[in-house]
């Protein structure tokens, strides 16, 4: 069994990052800019955003977070959207998921700037998605390849179960573990909470991509000999051992799991800091195509 280390991974591309970013400047050209916008007070969403900027200040990208009050109309947050959009300086928009019951994330999401997309969760971004032309790619699916990529894991012809069918995380990965690319080529099972044996479908299982939000939910019994499990799941549950009374953990049930497993990514410290690697990989990638435009 091998623990595919997020953090490790992470931190090698990180450091590529950094030495683009520092070429980039040194023949005169502007750092990469993300705007992160944050409404309310969500530990959990303050946590993340806070990773970012803190990994823009680490690469040398200028960040700009802008927060706002829970109370924050739709109609004023579209417009500060729209202000980013008309900002020249900025290069990448993230808007932190979730957002207030009153406010549609899909209306805040199609007035970003297809350009500036850096989650891609835009209609045009996942529109060129599915159709394999170049374009951002959902940040967690695009980790997640990274991640692939990096251990040299060959998914080409394997049956890849994935269970959740978000627009941000199973639904693209789906699309991307069957496109006839690399990382790629793998034949698709897409499982959610209507799929009425799931356990048949993961025993069947080589790859298994977990992304349901439910804490420890594939158990050993559910898992093939020799699989690769990817667990995108982030829960918080309490733990009484530790200082702060919780701790993280994933979709599947590891420690039961990781035996069984050819490869396996842990929780924490697996796909979350690849998530954040694929938004600074779309950040750049923003920079240098609309100064290149
Ligand atoms: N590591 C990272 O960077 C990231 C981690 N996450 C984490 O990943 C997890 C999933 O996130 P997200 O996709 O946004 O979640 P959603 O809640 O949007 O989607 C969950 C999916 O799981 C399915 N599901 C729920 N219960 C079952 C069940 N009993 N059996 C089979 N399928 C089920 C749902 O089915 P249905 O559609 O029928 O409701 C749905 O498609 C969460 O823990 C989240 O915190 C998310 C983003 C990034
Ligand atoms: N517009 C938008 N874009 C997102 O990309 C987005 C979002 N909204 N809403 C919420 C989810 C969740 N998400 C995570 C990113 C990094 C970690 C991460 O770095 N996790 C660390 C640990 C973090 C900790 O210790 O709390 C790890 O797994 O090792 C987790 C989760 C991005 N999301």
């Amino acid at each position: 069994m091998q623990i595919l280390d997020g953090l490790a991974v992470s931190a090698h591309i990180k450091e590529q990052l950094k030495q683009e970013v520092s070429d980039l400047k040194a023949n005169g050209r502007k750092a990469p800019h993300l705007a992160a916008i944050l409404v309310g007070n969500n530990p959990a969403s303050e946590a993340y955003v806070g990773n970012k900027v803190k990994t823009c200040e680490e690469l040398g990208f200028d960040s700009t977070l802008l927060r706002f009050e829970t109370s924050i109309t739709e109609e004023e947050l579209l417009n500060e959207v729209k202000k980013l959009n008309e900002n020249e300086s900025v290069d990448g928009i993230l808007v932190q998921l979730p957002l207030p019951k009153h406010i549609s994330e899909n209306a805040v999401i199609d007035t970003i700037a297809p350009e500036k997309d850096v989650d891609g969760f835009h209609p045009i971004s996942q529109g060129k998605m599915v159709l394999g032309q170049p374009g951002f790619l959902p940040a967690t699916p695009y980790g997640i390849l990274l991640m692939l990529e990096h251990y040299n894991i060959d998914v080409t012809g394997k049956h890849c179960v994935v269970i959740g069918r978000s627009n941000i995380v199973g639904t693209p990965m789906s699309i991307l573990m069957s496109r006839n690319a690399n990382p790629g080529n793998a034949t698709v099972t897409m499982c959610h909470s209507k799929t009425k044996d799931l356990k048949a479908m993961t025993l069947q299982a080589d790859v298994i991509v977990a992304a349901i939000g439910r804490p420890r939910f594939v158990t050993a019994d559910m898992v093939k000999e020799g699989a690769i499990v990817i667990d995108v799941g982030i829960n918080r549950i309490d733990d009484a051992t530790r200082k702060s009374g919780s701790r993280l953990v994933g979709d599947v049930d590891y420690d039961n799991v990781a035996p069984k497993c050819a490869y396996i990514t842990p929780v924490p410290k697996g796909v979350g800091p690849m998530t954040i690697c694929g938004l600074m990989k779309n950040t750049l990638l923003a920079a240098k195509n609309r100064s290149n435009a």
